[in-house]
């Protein structure tokens, strides 16, 4: 049996959260959800952070806590939207498990995020920040060793689908 780590990374809303927490339940593994992790740990929400040392500070929080997290095995490890920025990290996830990478068309992820005031990157027309941050982030998340499009799948299709190439 396989007990590499599995690994999600992808845009803000294509369901990190969701399917990792469906992932963790089916394998019985440790589910952690990287957003969760810090601001249990800062004792403030990610807004409060991005508001209080910007999104650099935010940033070397999340890659601090995405290396602590990624050792060991049998985790499903949900990492937010902009992890896989900071230089070094990527490979990082690499050599540390299984990497999926969850994609949506930008209308739905416009549809998702919409109502969802947690999202500092969202705040002003968030429609348009969504379009601007995918164009920027465009070729960040190629690097996963498999990417799932989400756009007209359910959560639960999304988890079969990475159980299969995860056992694959
Ligand atoms: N495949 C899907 N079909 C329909 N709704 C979905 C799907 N995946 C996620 N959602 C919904 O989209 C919203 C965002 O999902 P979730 O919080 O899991 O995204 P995320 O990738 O963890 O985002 P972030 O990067 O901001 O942490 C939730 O309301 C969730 O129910
Ligand atoms: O895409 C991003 O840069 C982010 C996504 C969220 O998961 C959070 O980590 C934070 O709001 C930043
Ligand atoms: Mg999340």
């Amino acid at each position: 049996m396989d007990d590499r780590n599995i690994i999600l990374v992808g845009m803000m809303a294509t369901g990190k959260s969701t399917v990792g927490a469906i992932l963790a339940e089916e394998l019985d593994y440790e589910l952690v959800d990287l957003d969760a992790v810090i601001t249990g740990r800062e004792g403030r929400s990610i807004a409060d952070i991005f508001a209080e040392g910007g999104e650099q500070a935010f940033r070397s929080i999340e890659s601090a806590v995405l290396q602590e997290m990624l050792q060991g095995e049998r985790k499903v490890i949900s990492t937010g939207g902009g992890a896989v920025l900071a230089p070094g990290n990527a490979e990082v996830m690499l050599e540390h498990g299984f990497v999926v990478a969850l994609t949506a068309s930008e209308d739905t992820i416009i549809e998702r995020v919409s109502g969802d005031e947690n999202r500092p990157l969202l705040a002003g027309n968030a429609a348009n920040r969504v379009r601007s941050i995918m164009e920027q982030r465009r070729e960040a998340y190629r690097f996963a060793h498999c990417t799932v499009d989400t756009t007209e799948l359910n959560v639960a299709e999304v988890s079969q689908y990475i159980l299969l190439r995860y056992r694959a």
